[in-house]
């Protein structure tokens, strides 16, 4: 196959974030694939630009896909360069990010295959992943209250339950663990993830759900249930083979289900909630430190991130 070119010109507001079992996105048409550097390092990926013909208006709209762990998985969870991600999305003008995620299941009513639309997280990382845009002499706080975009989450369940019937068993809200890994929990966690409320658990959504929100990105995650973790008395415990077995196995519903989400958001409807309009300009409320005290390396990083916002 003919290499694809490594410069697009148009606007890319759309980007999915490919996890586990989901290193591409089958049924869309590649058009570049761009190699962005930034001054957090390198995504862990190129990003792959794809054509996506929309149903509803009949346009061809460009879609940004980022593999998360790498084009051969080869990135752990805590290895994963979460900032260059963000970062390099939002170069390229990715306001909304639908991301995917392989995630163990918490209740008996979540099973296995079936999709979640989370609306929270508890955070059970440890500190080891760089988290923030915002160090080396200036400061900023974002709201994280709500941790995914309500505006993109509406759209994405709407998707999801036009299939239902056709193989998509989808739960309309959650509450996700964020472990540390890349070793899975050990029972007596499991057990307490629960005693807790938590629905779902995975090692990826922190902190790039956090980072997008600094970046002023729409963030949403989708989550497919591949197994019971270890707290369910009659399932086996929780394997690599067992969550690339189902995520193998329902990699159409997944394709469907993303298509359906990337046909609605491509709808004119929708565009001022893609471009994130929403949450344009909002960082400027978050940052504490008076500009003529901000750190040089951090203005030089935060002016790559946001060109033109600090003059
Ligand atoms: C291979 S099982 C554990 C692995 O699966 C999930 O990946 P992703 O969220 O990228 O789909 C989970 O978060 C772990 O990284
Ligand atoms: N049980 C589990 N724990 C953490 N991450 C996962 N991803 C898929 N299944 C998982």
């Amino acid at each position: 196959m003919a290499a694809l070119p490594t410069t697009y010109e148009g606007s890319v507001p759309i980007a999915v974030i490919g996890g586990t079992g989901l290193r591409e996105l089958p049924g869309f048409t590649q058009v570049a694939s761009l190699s962005i550097s930034t001054p957090w390092g390198e995504p862990s990926s190129p990003i792959t630009i794809l054509h996506h013909h929309c149903k509803h208006n009949d346009k061809v709209v460009a879609i940004a896909f980022l593999s998360r762990h790498g084009p051969h998985h080869q990135l752990a969870p805590h290895e994963v360069p979460a900032r260059a991600n963000i970062a390099a999305l939002r170069s390229i003008g990715v306001r909304s990010i639908i991301a995917f995620s392989a995630v163990g299941s918490l209740q008996e009513a979540i099973k296995p295959r079936d999709f979640v639309v989370p609306d929270q997280v508890i955070d059970r990382t440890k500190g080891v992943r760089p988290w923030t845009f915002f160090e080396d002499g200036m400061v900023a706080h974002v709201p994280f209250a709500d941790p995914f975009d309500e505006g993109i989450a509406k759209v994405v369940r709407e998707c999801g339950h036009s299939l239902d019937g056709e193989g998509v068993v989808l739960h309309d809200r959650g509450t996700i663990i964020c472990m540390e890994g890349p070793q899975f929990s050990t029972r007596a966690e499991s057990h307490m993830y629960r005693s807790w409320g938590g629905s779902v658990i995975n090692m990826s959504v922190l902190p790039e759900a956090k980072l997008a929100r600094e970046a002023e990105i729409a963030y949403q995650m989708i989550c497919m249930s591949t197994d019971y973790d270890c707290w369910h008395e009659t399932t086996a415990d929780v394997t690599v083979e067992m969550v690339m077995g189902h995520m193998k196995a329902n990699a159409d519903n997944a394709r469907r289900f993303i298509t359906a989400v990337l046909d609605a958001l491509a709808s004119d409807e929708h565009s001022e909630l893609v471009q994130a309009k929403h949450l344009a300009g909002s960082i400027k409320f978050g940052i504490s430190t008076p500009q003529p005290h901000w750190g040089t390396e951090a203005q030089k990083k935060l002016n790559w991130l946001f060109p033109g916002y600090f003059q």
